[in-house]
């Protein structure tokens, strides 16, 4: 378990990690979410004993790494494998001598090194590459290199730092498949770090919102969504689509799928006799729910008893201005 508390990180008299408190259960995939800048990589290499923070705690299994020493630290890192953006491959190495690194530079005995590297070739699925330079390969195959060699230790937990934004969607759905299959097989914990929410919905147990080196939202991804902080909103705003506005007054409808909800539209208007415009629509499949929003465009005067009938029925809405 990961018990972050009250953390605080400042450079050069700048506050970039504010009063951050969140806990990551063992089996847990936690997303860390946020734009550009807002402190992600830097919580991160709090994390894996990198980045030495000011106040407040960080305990991985009861172990707070500003208390021991650097060869204490060293040894316990081998719990804490990483993987980035750019995959960190040695690119004279080939793919076995790549995932076989970590382990010789513990000192593993030979056997034992060829016995993992293969295991875990066969994991990530590039048995055939083994000989391979990292130039032999895609995009897609050299992160699956740096997740085997990331597991080589047999880590506990598994940092990634915007492991999938350079590859293209179809590379990023398998990427995030194998690191969701790698969590429920071997019971790690994978922390991601990521600015896009498409990668937090298909994976992640757990978010949150980082915005100027503080949390401003977190829970399940499904509650986050739901909730729509305006963290959330400021996240997305750049991703929402455009909306065909009637006239009329616009009304958001936030929408989980439920035996309830599925026909919440004609349901209104049956119980309401009102009609209605659709002016945009989104549904998106989280890890374990569909969720997404509605807008409908409705007479002004109806407004308020369309309100009513939703609130009612525990379905969150909100007036939008048009244009
Ligand atoms: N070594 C450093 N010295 C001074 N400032 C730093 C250092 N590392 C990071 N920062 C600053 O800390 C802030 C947070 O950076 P960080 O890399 O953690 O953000 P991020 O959310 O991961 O962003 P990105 O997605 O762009 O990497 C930024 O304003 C950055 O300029």
């Amino acid at each position: 378990m990961i018990e972050i508390r009250n953390l605080q990180k400042s450079y050069n008299n700048t506050a970039i990690l504010k009063n951050i408190s969140l806990v990551i259960q063992d089996s847990e995939i936690y997303g860390l979410v946020g734009r550009s800048g807002a402190g992600k990589s830097t919580l991160l290499r709090c994390i894996n004993g990198l980045e030495k923070y000011d106040s407040g705690s960080l305990k991985i299994d009861g172990f707070d790494i500003k208390q021991h020493s650097e060869k204490k630290i060293r040894h316990f890192r081998k719990n804490i494998g990483m993987i980035f953006q750019h995959f960190s491959l040695m690119e004279r190495k080939t793919v076995y001598q790549n995932v076989a690194l970590p382990m010789q530079c513990w000192g593993y005995d030979q056997d034992s090194i060829d016995k993992r590297v293969r295991e875990l070739l066969k994991v990530v699925e590039l048995e055939e590459k083994i000989n391979d330079k990292p130039r032999m390969l895609s995009g897609g195959q050299k992160q699956r290199v740096a997740i085997a060699r990331a597991l080589s230790l047999n880590p506990k937990i598994l940092l990634c730092d915007e492991a999938t934004s350079a590859l293209d969607p179809k590379t990023t759905q398998s990427i995030l498949a194998l690191l969701k299959m790698i969590n429920e097989t071997f019971n790690i914990a994978i922390v991601i770090v990521t600015h896009q929410m498409s990668v937090v919905r298909k994976i992640c147990h757990k978010v949150s919102i980082l915005e100027g080196g503080a949390i401003s939202a977190s829970g399940t991804a499904s509650s986050v969504f739901l909730e729509q902080p305006q963290s959330l909103k400021n996240l997305l705003g750049e991703e929402d689509d455009e909306l065909i506005a009637g006239g009329g007054k616009m009304i958001k409808i936030i929408y989980a799928e439920s035996s309830d909800n599925n026909r919440l539209l004609s349901d209104m208007a049956r119980q309401l006799n009102v009609g209605f415009s659709l002016s945009g629509a989104k549904l998106e499949r989280y890890r374990d729910a569909v969720l997404g929003s509605l807008v409908i465009t409705v007479d002004d005067e109806r407004v308020q008893d369309i309100g009513q009938y939703l609130t009612e029925r525990g379905v969150s809405w909100e007036e939008l201005s048009n244009g």
